[in-house]
Order: C-alpha cells, then sequence, then structure tokens
C-alpha cells in the first residue's frame, strides 16, 4: 500500500517523504512545483500536477494502492493572504474539496492533515491547548479552519477519519544536509536572517516592536521540521490503529521573539547581521506558543531537537551549503 503525499516537493512535506521512507513506507508524491522542487524529492512516483485536476487525481488513485493521504498542499503565506485572500480560497479550500471528493469516491479513509496555529489568532491563553477558542486573524487561518471543519463533517458522513496538526512555526532542515528550505520569494523569518548572514540581503526587517511583548518584537514557536514529520508518521499510526480522528497541536512549547531570532542567528552563523525596525505586518498575532501535551501523550509524538540553537544550525547548515538553494530552479535562466 502507499501513502500519497500533496506538496510533498515543498519544504515541510520533502523532510516528510524522507522520513517515510526512512521508515520503509512507499510514498507517492502530487505536487505542481508552485513552490516546491523536485530535486527535493529522490525515488519516489512523482506526478507533477495540481489539486485541482480531477483527471490527474482519477490516474493516482488508479495506477497506486493508496491507503491514506497526507495533505500538505496549500498556499501558506499570512501576508500573501491578507492581499489576496480569493487565492487561497481557491487553493486551500476548493483544491482540499478536490482532493477529499476523489478520496471518498476511492474509498480511501484515512487522511493527515497540515493545519496551523494560525486558525487560533490572538490567544485567550497561553501555551495554547487545541480546546481554546479558533478566531484567525488572517484569511490564510481562516481557510484551514474551514478545512478542519470540512473533514470534520466528512467523517460524520463518509467515515472518513482526519489528524489535523496544527503546526506552529516550522524552521530548520535535515540534519545531514540532504533537503532544506528554499522559497521564493522568501518570506519566513530564519531563512530571511540567514540570507543577510550569506550576503545575499543587506538587513532584515523587524515587523513591529511595539507588541505587547518584553522587546516589543512577536513571540513564535519554532518547530523542527524533522520533528513535524515524525509526528505525520504516528498520526497516520493513529488514524490505522484507532480509526478516531483528532486535532493536535505541534509546538517547541517555547516562545522566542524576533529579536531573539535574529540574536541566535548571529550566534550560529558568528556574523554581525543588520537588521532595522520597520512596520508591522497585518494578519500577525503577537504572541504564539503551543502546549504539545495532547501529541506528546496520544501520538507518543518525541520531538528530537527543541533547542532553537540547535534548530538554526541545522538551517544554516542547508543554506550555507546551498547558498542558491536547489538546482532545479536555474534550470532554463
Ligand atoms: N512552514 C510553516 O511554518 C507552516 C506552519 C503551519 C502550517 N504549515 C502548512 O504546512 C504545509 C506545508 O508548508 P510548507 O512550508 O512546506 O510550504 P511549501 O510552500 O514549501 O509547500 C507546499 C507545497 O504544495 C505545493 N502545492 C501548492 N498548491 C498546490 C496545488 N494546488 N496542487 C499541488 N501542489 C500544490 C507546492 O508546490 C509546494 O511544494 C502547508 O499546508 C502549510 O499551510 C506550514
Ligand atoms: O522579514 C521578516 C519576516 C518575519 N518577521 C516576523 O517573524 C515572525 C515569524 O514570521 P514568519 O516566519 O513569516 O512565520 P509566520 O507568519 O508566523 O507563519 C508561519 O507559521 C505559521 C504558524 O505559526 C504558519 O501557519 C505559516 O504557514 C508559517 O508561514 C512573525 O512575527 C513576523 O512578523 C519579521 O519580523 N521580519
Amino acid at each position: 500500500m502507499a501513502i500519497l503525499v500533496t506538496g510533498g516537493a515543498g519544504y515541510i512535506g520533502s523532510h516528510t517523504v524522507l522520513y517515510l521512507q526512512e521508515k520503509g513506507e512507499n510514498v507517492v508524491v502530487l505536487d505542481n512545483l508552485k513552490t516546491g522542487h523536485q530535486d527535493a524529492i529522490q525515488n519516489v512516483t512523482f506526478y507533477k500536477g495540481s489539486l485541482h485536476d480531477n483527471t490527474l487525481l482519477d490516474r493516482i488513485f488508479q495506477e497506486n494502492e493508496i491507503d491514506s493521504v497526507i495533505h500538505f498542499a496549500a498556499s501558506s503565506l499570512v501576508g500573501e493572504s491578507v492581499e489576496n485572500p480569493l487565492l487561497y480560497y481557491r487553493n486551500n479550500v476548493v483544491g482540499t474539496y478536490h482532493l477529499i471528493s476523489k478520496m471518498v469516491e476511492y474509498g480511501i479513509k484515512n487522511i493527515v492533515f497540515s493545519s496551523t496555529a494560525a486558525t487560533y489568532g490572538n490567544p485567550e491563553q497561553l501555551p495554547i491547548l487545541e480546546s481554546n477558542p479558533t478566531n484567525p486573524t488572517n484569511p490564510y487561518g481562516e481557510t484551514k479552519l474551514a478545512i478542519e471543519k470540512m473533514l470534520r463533517w466528512c467523517d460524520d458522513a463518509y467515515g472518513l477519519k482526519s489528524i489535523c496538526l496544527r503546526y506552529f512555526n516550522a524552521a530548520g532542515a535535515d540534519p545531514s544536509g540532504r533537503i532544506g528550505e528554499d522559497h521564493e520569494p522568501e518570506t519566513h523569518l530564519i531563512p530571511i536572517v540567514l540570507q543577510v548572514a550569506l550576503g545575499h540581503r543587506q538587513t532584515v526587517s523587524i515587523f513591529g516592536n511595539d507588541y505587547p511583548t518584553d522587546d516589543g518584537t512577536c513571540i513564535r514557536d519554532y518547530i523542527h521540521v524533522l520533528d513535524l514529520a515524525q509526528a505525520h508518521y504516528l498520526a497516520l499510526k493513529r488514524l490505522k490503529s484507532k480509526k478516531e480522528s483528532g486535532i493536535y497541536n505541534l509546538g517547541n512549547g517555547k516562545g522566542f521573539s524576533v529579536k531573539e531570532v535574529i540574536e541566535t542567528c548571529r550566534k550560529v552563523t558568528g556574523k554581525e547581521l543588520s537588521s532595522k525596525v520597520g512596520p508591522r505586518r497585518e494578519g500577525d498575532p503577537a504572541i504564539l506558543i503551543a502546549s504539545s501535551k495532547k501529541a506528546k501523550e496520544e501520538l507518543d509524538w518525541e520531538p528530537m531537537y527543541l533547542d532553537l540553537e540547535n534548530i538554526v544550525s541545522h538551517a544554516w547548515e542547508w543554506h550555507s551549503t546551498h547558498p542558491v538553494g536547489y538546482e532545479d530552479k536555474r534550470v532554463g535562466e
């Protein structure tokens, strides 16, 4: 049997594919390469195309013995979603609607879904529990919450079992340096700061220093991408054994401010790293920190790389050895 990984050529998807391969799983990837890289995946059955292509989805489900799906494919940038919400409703909600419809048609009962801390909005308590209210402050979070709800109703109606993993901020890279994060343009904080270290940018702009935090900058919970990969594997195992849907936070349990992240990058790279304070970015909550107690208890999740310096070191290992990222994007230049 095979696992279909949508968005498997993306940052978190490719790390999960590698993890699943190392566990001996048979993996099929669907990715339109909008933000992913074919070079990030090796030795898998790969279909280049979109969630919106029903004919391609038919082919994938007919040509492979798929018994479960891990669904990463999405548009996932907070700022972009505020500027272009319809793109997010189409790619995330409508795209997932197509995928789930085909799963129901082909009788595939298990899905692990990439949800997000952005479903909570400005949290009422910290650390955030899965049972806390969800009030997204941006269209990205809204679309992910809409999908969680769609999945819940599909469990009731069709017996489709889902585990929604609400990740906090994915960071780091495969410690052996084989794959890493490569987005164009890059919007995530750690790779942006490391681009300053590489001399690809002059400075990093700090998006606001008037938040209600100790140093005035936003606090986030950075979780290693391989710890996320492990959680997907465990979530699939649980779906297959318990046949129960669920929602789980995945975070480090510790929060770091933007200034603290920049300082850690200075320490790891040994470089000065210029920064300047700019305006707030619309849609950003002040503080997001996870409680991952439920994932640890019910999925037996044991994150291995909780130290921020370690996470940044793995990211730096990738960026310093691949200063322009994957080779494939230079094809045709
Ligand atoms: N990076 C984070 O910190 C973070 C945090 C929480 C949740 N998430 C979620 O995790 C998932 C993966 O995030 P990522 O950081 O790896 O992003 P990414 O952009 O690197 O990966 C997404 C992948 O999906 C593919 N894709 C997008 N739309 C598609 C479509 N319609 N059909 C087929 N393929 C499509 C892209 O080409 C890309 O390879 C997303 O669903 C995102 O919302 C990410
Ligand atoms: O140049 C930059 C980039 C980011 N930030 C700040 O750094 C923090 C982290 O930002 P970023 O790395 O862009 O991540 P988030 O916007 O927190 O979103 C990530 O984390 C969310 C979960 O918390 C996921 O849902 C999203 O998909 C993922 O992009 C935020 O406070 C930003 O305002 C800056 O100050 N300067």
